[in-house]
């Protein structure tokens, strides 16, 4: 087994909104091993991209411990103390301008996070012109500036700089989902490529359920600011056994665009479906869920074990496990 690069425990972030505190994050216990990929799932308003950014360092949490390389991590950081942390844990963003000062050429972009860890000079300028080669891009790019390039070589340029000062983990948030299709699998492929030459831990959130199948080694899905299943990704995507991954899968992998249209009117933001607010009680999914008992309603429901080696957050799980079974 190897050693957690991350551990999140009872994580929490809550926004005020008008109706009292929003639980964006609502009590995660989560670890990220040294050298995985691990893909998180779940529909828009779920919590995902605000548990990244905690992760990353740019969100600060409400509750709750984010452990990085064993080190109880602060809910503001100094600046010394960010720096010290993006050594370890770097971003990949749906928007690949984010990464990059746009008054900053190609290649001073790619030195500063080498800059900022005291590698200078020729030794950080050969390095970033390594990398312009490795993620595919020509050596003369290095002096152009982020707007000269295509949204699928900033795409390249905002990778090369989460992995060039060789971080445990990167955080890849929507990463193509802004591209071009035809460069979607390009970026994709490119990604595995140095997670796997690198051993980079990889935090991978996405809506594209077959790029997560594809890509993670477990996958986590979430709900209403939850994690309502974990497990090895085979395992999870072979025999959900949560009903709302159940129904994930059900609407994104049959290709099905009239399970997807009907999950969409019945899910999260799409159908105004309210936010998860701090004192909710009970299973967060009870409302929408086919299996819904009273009792659902009244307590919440905590990750267990399943017999396929996954862990699931439902009150009827026996019962699912039993259904499984007979078919
Ligand atoms: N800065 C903020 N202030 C107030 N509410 C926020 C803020 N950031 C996120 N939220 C709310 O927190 C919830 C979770 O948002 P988040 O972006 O983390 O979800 P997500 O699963 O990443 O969604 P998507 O897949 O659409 O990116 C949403 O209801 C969102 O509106
Ligand atoms: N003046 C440039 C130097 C850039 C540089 O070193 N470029 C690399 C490629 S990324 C190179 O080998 N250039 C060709 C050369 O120096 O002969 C800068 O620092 O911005």
């Amino acid at each position: 087994m190897s050693a957690a690069i991350v551990q999140l425990r009872e994580l929490r972030c809550h926004f005020a909104s008008g109706e009292g505190l929003l639980a964006a994050v609502d009590g995660v216990n989560l670890d990220i091993k040294a050298g995985e990929v691990l893909g998180l799932v779940g529909e828009s308003g779920s919590g995902k991209s605000t548990m990244g950014r905690i992760i990353a360092g740019l969100q600060p949490r409400s509750a709750g411990d984010l452990i990085i390389g064993g080190q109880a991590m602060p809910r503001h950081y100094s600046r010394r103390q960010f720096k010290a942390m993006s050594t370890q844990v770097q971003m990949v963003f749906q928007d690949s301008y984010a990464s990059l000062n746009p008054r900053m050429t190609i290649l001073a972009s790619l030195q500063e996070p080498l800059w900022s860890q005291g590698v200078t000079g020729a030794v950080a300028r050969d390095k970033a012109c390594y990398w312009l080669e490795r993620v595919g891009l020509p050596q003369s790019a290095g002096e152009r500036y982020p707007h000269e390039l295509s949204g699928g070589q900033r795409q390249r340029i905002g990778i090369a700089r989460a992995f060039i000062a060789e971080p445990k983990l990167v955080i890849c948030d929507e990463p193509v989902s802004a591209l071009d299709v035809s460069v979607q699998a390009q970026i994709i492929n490119l990604l595995q490529e140095l997670q796997t030459e690198h051993n980079t831990a990889m935090l991978f959130i996405a809506h594209d359920l077959a790029v997560v199948r594809f890509l993670a080694t477990r996958t986590a899905v979430m709900y209403l600011g939850e994690i309502v299943e974990l497990g090895p990704t085979p395992a999870l995507f072979e025999g959900p056994r949560h009903p709302y991954t159940a129904r994930l899968l059900a609407a994104h992998l049959d290709g099905n665009i009239k399970a997807r249209k009907v999950i969409a009117a019945n899910t999260g933001k799409a159908a105004g479906h309210k936010a998860p607010l701090a004192t909710d009680s009970g299973c967060r999914f009870a409302p929408r869920c086919p299996m819904a008992e009273p009792a659902c309603s009244a307590n919440p429901p905590w990750l267990r074990p399943t017999k396929v080696d996954t862990e699931a957050a439902c009150h009827r799980l026996a019962d699912i496990e039993i259904l499984k079974l007979r078919k």
